[in-house]
């Protein structure tokens, strides 16, 4: 029961909620129950069918609604005295300025990705609002607070980046079925179907040292004199026969590999490709599975079921989808797409000799998916309100970032720690300097801004400047000649921008919309690892904080919490951390939770009492003995 202290500081409050997605559905019926009264959600999305199974506020009737919209008035329904007010709109708009943010007492996060988590944060900071952050992957969990100066801000600790593979590796030699899933997806079904002037490596290697004039045309583009048909099998031949040939014929590749085998449309028993059976799923949904009448997901496919539902597939994309041709990207939430993918990725393997997977296992690992556990984001909730409580009663001192894990035996548990200090060289938070290793006389400034001022610094609205010069800004309001000015400099390589960027340069960088700012130092560096380094610069100076050695403690920024808060993480595609992991400092990064061995493990983890959920405050007593050193 909530104290009246507790009640009065929860009625008086206004509460930003930023998606209405796994988490947001738990938090928001958890707030209404209570008793806030003043809730303000923002959700970019419309209700899938796939969301119906955990998102309990969403029916059937409600698919292709507006999350925020719909879970607004289902909460409504059992609490309609309260206001709630929704948004339906990308949290990184606009109108959600610093003033926006500046109204609400917390700002509550129930995101699935880093860079709105970024844009988040920068805006609790530039407002001076407490932010709770939280995120969920399978029965792994994790709840923390950001107080602006007091606690460590999201962005303290570097997250890990994507998991990347070696270009080598998925061009040619695959080891693993997610190679051949990268290759298909990002390799194939991109060339085919997506933006046909993106850099492609699909035929780059396999045809090296090869100028077969037959070749040296784009077999990717449909000939005038074929059918779809026939395109499709010419592609089929390409990637699956010809292109292992050649690959084949490079004999350093293979001597301590297994060759693969050239797979070419006639070795396969496609039979009769034209169907019977109407191409529809029961939601709508175009499906090569459905014209095929293959009914189950789970079935492992052979390579002739593969090879008719790739060509299926193909038809029906380029027949029934035309518009949508050069324009895809992967969306694992489209069932064509992922039944080509699944299709081609099977059909690589078996000329790799790798086993085939189902289109459910193959959809899991092309959409980084880990199958989301409703309690989880439940239990998260509650305690996301908990922090949010203490936040509005000021109780600053009893924060606690908590942690969501897997007991051994399938229960839940919970480990709570003390929130850390910010991050002195925290390039957000503090005003620490980066620094960057670049060509400053190959790379262009659309370089620097797509790889490191989009992408790594997550800014959206940027301005860049070099002393008093401006190279480049972002904005509605500006004139024509200033956006020619910088049209033209991002095609110009650093050092010959017309205030030029060498080694020493120190450039600041600012978004407006974020009212976030940042400088980096820029140092001039010749010659880039193409696999190890494939941005062709480095960005550096954003570390640990020093006073964490290896084998200390670690209470966010750890494994499992970049696990949970960044995306298509090695952990958030499908290996779950055992506690046991997290307990010794046996992790890559050496960040493990515990010390080491099971000493720090909580007693009662062997313990084998029938609840499910179990709090241990082992963790919170060892963080306190560990800072007090
Ligand atoms: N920039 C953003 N602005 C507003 N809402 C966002 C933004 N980014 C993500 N969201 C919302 O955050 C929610 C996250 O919820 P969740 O992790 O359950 O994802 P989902 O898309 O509903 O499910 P799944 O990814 O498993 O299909 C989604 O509803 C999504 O629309
Ligand atoms: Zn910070």
């Amino acid at each position: 029961m909530a104290s009246d202290q507790q009640l009065s500081a929860i009625k008086n409050s206004k509460v930003l909620m930023v998606g209405a997605g796994g988490i947001g559905c738990e938090l928001l019926k958890t707030l209404a129950l209570s008793g806030f009264q003043d809730i303000h959600i923002i959700d970019m999305d419309t209700i899938e069918v796939s969301n119906l199974n955990r998102q309990f506020l969403f029916r059937r009737s409600h698919v292709g609604q507006s999350k925020a919209k719909v879970a607004r008035d289902a909460v409504l329904k059992f609490r309609p005295s309260i206001s709630i007010t929704s948004y339906h709109a990308n949290v990184k708009d606009p109108q959600f300025s610093v003033d926006f943010f500046k109204e609400f007492n917390v700002v509550l996060n129930g995101l699935d990705n880093l860079d709105a988590r970024r844009h988040v944060n920068r805006l609790c900071l530039a407002a001076g609002v407490p932010l709770v952050e939280s995120g969920t992957t399978g029965f792994l969990g994790q709840v923390s607070v950001h107080l602006k100066g007091k606690t460590e801000c999201y962005e303290c600790q570097p997250k890990p980046a994507p998991k990347t593979y070696p270009v080598c590796t998925i061009t040619s030699t695959p080891s693993k079925f997610v190679h051949c899933i990268v290759w298909a997806k990002d390799l194939l079904f991109a060339k085919l179907f997506g933006d046909k002037n993106q850099e492609n490596d699909l035929n780059v290697r396999s045809n090296d040292g090869h100028s077969s004039s037959d070749h040296s045309e784009d077999v990717f583009e449909q000939r005038e004199d074929e059918d779809v048909e026939q395109y499709g099998r010419r592609i089929y031949d390409h990637v699956f026969g010809y292109n292992i040939e050649v690959a084949l014929s490079n004999e350093e590749t293979w001597k301590n590999r297994n060759k693969p085998r050239p797979i070419y449309v006639k070795d396969v028993p496609t039979g009769n490709l034209t169907q019977q059976n109407g191409n529809m799923r029961e939601d709508g949904d175009l499906s090569a599975m459905a014209s095929l009448g293959l009914k189950n997901p789970q079935d492992v496919w052979s390579l002739a079921e593969n090879s008719k539902v790739f060509f299926e597939a193909l038809k029906l994309f380029f027949v029934n989808r035309p518009k949508d041709i050069g324009n895809l990207t992967f969306d694992k939430d489209d069932q064509l797409a992922v039944e080509f993918v699944t299709a081609a990725a099977n059909i690589r393997a078996s000329s790799f000799g790798i086993p085939l997977h189902s289109l459910f296992e193959a959809k899991g690992i092309a959409g980084n998916i880990v199958h989301a556990v409703a309690t989880t984001n439940a239990v998260v909730a509650g305690l996301i309100v908990i922090e949010a409580i203490k936040v509005l009663q000021k109780d600053n001192d009893n924060h606690r970032m908590t942690y969501c894990l897997e007991h051994p035996a399938r229960k839940m548990l919970l480990m709570p720690a003390e929130p850390f200090e910010p991050n002195k060289s925290c390039y957000v938070c503090s005003e620490t300097p980066l620094s960057l290793e670049v060509n400053t006389c190959r790379s262009k400034l659309r370089d620097f801004v797509e790889k490191i001022v989009k992408s790594k610094l997550g800014m959206n609205f940027p301005l860049i400047m070099h002393g008093s010069q401006i190279l480049y800004e972002v904005g509605d309001d500006l004139d024509a000649d200033m956006v020619a000015i910088y049209s033209a400099n991002l095609e110009k390589v650093l050092s010959e921008l017309p205030s030029p960027v060498t080694s020493g340069t120190m450039l600041s960088i600012e978004d407006l919309q974020q009212e976030f700012s940042c400088t980096i130092n820029i140092k001039h560096r010749e010659e880039f690892d193409e696999e190890k380094e494939p941005d062709g610069m480095l960005l550096s100076g954003w570390t640990q904080p020093s006073t964490l050695n290896k084998n200390e403690l670690v209470g966010n920024g750890g494994s499992t919490s970049n696990a949970l808060l960044a995306e298509g993480t090695e952990n958030a595609t499908g290996k779950k951390r055992k506690l046991s992991d997290i307990s010794k400092p046996t992790t890559s990064d050496g960040s493990g939770l515990a010390e080491s061995g099971n000493q720090n493990q909580p007693e009662s983890l062997d313990d084998d009492d029938d609840d499910d959920l179990f709090i241990s405050d082992d963790l919170e007593s060892l963080t306190k003995k560990k800072r007090s050193q």
